[in-house]
């Protein structure tokens, strides 16, 4: 997938998708299949760059990693500075999706908004289709269990640790993606590796406790036992995601992974000592075991 940042490009036959996608779920899924029915545009995803207040599902560079799984071929970064912040409905069709991203399909859903105060909204679209010469498709929301999708929805059905939903509604499993680096090699010592990951800024983590999970090394998938937290019995430390990878025995350290996680298995907790732990994780791997 080609990855466009900033304001300096020039695209040619888009057919696009417009908003934050964040997590990239069902409803997303669904507006996105819209943009790749027609082979003779390319499936393009508009999005603006993060803003940092909420923490999200993913991180710009996972997010890429799905939008690319799932066939679209070009994503548009776009800085949202006090420029872009000014622009009028009418100026943002023209300027950017008719001139820089020669949009000729153009695919939202019927609540999307743009522009300056969010001004703009389908009606805006649909008024200046035949001006610019693009065709217009909205889709309806879609709704699970009575309610509409949304990355809010998501992100708060993660905060209760429901991953079995939380993958449901994202029709994947959740990862975290990052380099392995070195912790403070106690679980060596304790007859427990761990490939540790540090939490990726601005991202959102399920709550801190240990979950069923699978990691993606390479070509490679195993399956594994992960702890989200700060790990209260030996110190207190910066959020981690530490992987113990069942019947795994490499050496893994600098290599990017993903891990996803299926099930929460208990929360996070502070053992008296550390045999106490070592019988809890113990027990964490046959439950994991038997989960994925
Ligand atoms: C499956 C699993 C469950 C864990 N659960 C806890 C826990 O409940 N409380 C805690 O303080 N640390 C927990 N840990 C973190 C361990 O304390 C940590 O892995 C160990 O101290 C080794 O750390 P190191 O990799 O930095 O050497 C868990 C680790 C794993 C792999
Ligand atoms: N459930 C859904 N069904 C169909 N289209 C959707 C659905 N949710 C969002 N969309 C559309 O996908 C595009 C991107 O949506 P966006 O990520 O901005 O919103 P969202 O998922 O509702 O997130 P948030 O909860 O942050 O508002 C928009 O065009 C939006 O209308």
């Amino acid at each position: 997938m080609e990855i466009i940042n900033g304001l300096d490009f020039q695209l040619q036959n888009s057919s696009v998708s417009l908003g934050k996608f964040d997590g990239v779920h069902r409803g997303h899924r669904f507006l996105l299949q819209e943009i790749q029915k027609n082979k003779s545009y390319i499936p393009t995803v508009f999005t603006f760059a993060m803003n940092k207040e909420i923490p999200k599902l993913y991180t710009q560079e996972e997010k890429n990693r799905v939008l690319e799984e799932i066939g679209i071929q070009r994503e548009v970064v776009f800085p949202f500075n006090e420029t872009t912040k000014h622009m009028s409905p009418e100026e943002f069709v023209e300027e950017i999706l008719v001139k820089k991203m020669d949009a000729k399909h153009i695919c939202v859903g019927k609540d999307f908004h743009f522009g300056k105060d969010r001004g703009g909204d389908i009606h805006t679209l649909e008024r200046f289709q035949k001006k610019y010469g693009y065709e217009l498709v909205t889709v309806p929301k879609l709704y699970d269990d009575g309610q509409v999708i949304s990355s809010t929805r998501v992100r708060a059905l993660m905060d209760q640790g429901n991953m079995r939903k939380v993958n449901e509604l994202l029709e994947r499993p959740f990862f975290v993606q990052g380099t392995v680096c070195h912790g403070e090699a106690l679980g060596r010592t304790i007859g427990f590796p761990t490939a540790n990951l540090l939490a990726p800024k601005g991202k959102k983590l399920p709550p801190f406790g240990v979950y069923a999970t699978k990691v993606h090394c390479g070509k490679k998938v195993y399956a594994g036992v992960t702890n989200v937290g700060n790990k209260p019995t030996v110190g207190s430390f910066a959020t981690g995601i530490e992987t113990c990878i069942l019947d795994f025995e490499k050496d893994i350290y600098g290599k990017e992974i993903q891990v996803e996680f299926y099930e929460f298995i208990r929360p996070e907790m502070k053992f008296a000592t550390l045999d106490d732990l070592k019988a809890q994780i113990a027990k964490d791997k046959s439950k994991a075991q038997r989960i994925v």
